[in-house]
């Protein structure tokens, strides 16, 4: 069989998007770790689906998982549904599982995606433990880190370190990732604070591993980092391939600023085994 395929990207963070209505939504679990492998298929971080009535994103990680939400997802979705003519308008509402989100297109042509709140209290489906805010956390070699896990759109830990280059992020996300500590995984955020007004950072992600960026995960570095006092309400996030920018009004609400590429059309090949 085969699928016709986009691949877009926002800071490095790659998806690829396919129109629902092509192929039986029973091949998924199979079609997506397939499609998504960097090797044998045509490679990404991500797959989304795309409803049109009404718009909705429907997202899956690498490893075809479903996650409630992708920051840089969302803004890949909305150029391609404008790209393709299946919404026409500069503002939209996109319904997503973790609710419905409002982007508008920007005339420096960036997309402007409204977040909403974090939840730092209602985790029950989060972690084990009431509540995970500065929990000081031993790794396998020692190492004690601060975790702070929050829902923002998605599950969420932050951590902050001095210096991104001096930490072995793979291992220590896999292990924080996987910890038991988690009902059902949760993103990891390693996160350097620059100055009051930038950060660095980097995400291992649930059902994918490390990316080069992500934009749940700086929406809620940002609105950590602020809740503790360490930054502005307004931040950019400086990730290896590009930036962000995290503005938190005064309601706690949270507006994620980036770019959406374009990178490729083609069919992938489909064979089920
Ligand atoms: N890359 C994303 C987040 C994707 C979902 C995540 N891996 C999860 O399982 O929650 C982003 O840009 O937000």
């Amino acid at each position: 069989m085969k699928i016709a395929f986009s691949k877009y990207h926002g800071c490095g963070n790659d998806f690829i998007i396919v129109n629902e209505a092509q192929f039986p939504i029973s091949i998924l679990s199979e079609l997506i770790p397939k499609i998504c492998d960097r090797h044998t298929g045509v490679g990404a971080d991500g797959f989304i689906l795309v409803k049109t009535d009404p718009l909705e994103m429907i997202y899956y990680n690498q490893d075809g998982s479903r996650a409630p939400m992708c920051g840089n997802g969302i803004r890949c979705f909305s150029k391609y549904c404008m790209d393709q003519g299946i919404v026409h308008r500069n503002s939209f509402p996109v319904k997503t599982l973790a609710g419905i989100k409002v982007v508008r297109k920007r005339e420096d042509s960036l997309f402007e995606v409204d977040m909403g709140k974090p939840d730092r209290e209602d985790l029950s489906l989060v972690h084990t433990r009431d509540k995970i805010w500065g929990l000081s956390y031993q790794t396998n070699e020692n190492e004690v880190l601060r975790l702070y896990t929050l829902f923002h759109s998605t599950v969420h830990t932050v951590v902050f370190v001095e210096n991104l280059d001096c930490i072995d992020m793979q291992r220590i996300g896999k292990q924080i990732c996987e910890d038991r500590l988690f009902a059902q995984q949760t993103n990891v955020n390693f996160v350097q604070i620059v100055d009051r007004k930038h950060i660095r950072m980097q995400t291992y992600e649930r059902g994918c591993g490390m990316t080069l960026a992500c934009g749940t995960g700086a929406c809620a570095a940002v609105s950590c980092a602020f809740d503790l006092g360490q930054c502005e309400n307004t931040v950019r996030v400086s990730l290896p391939k590009g930036e962000l920018q995290i503005q938190i009004d005064g309601q706690d609400h949270v507006k994620m600023i980036g770019p959406a590429k374009c990178i490729a059309k083609g069919e992938y090949i489909y064979e089920n085994d």
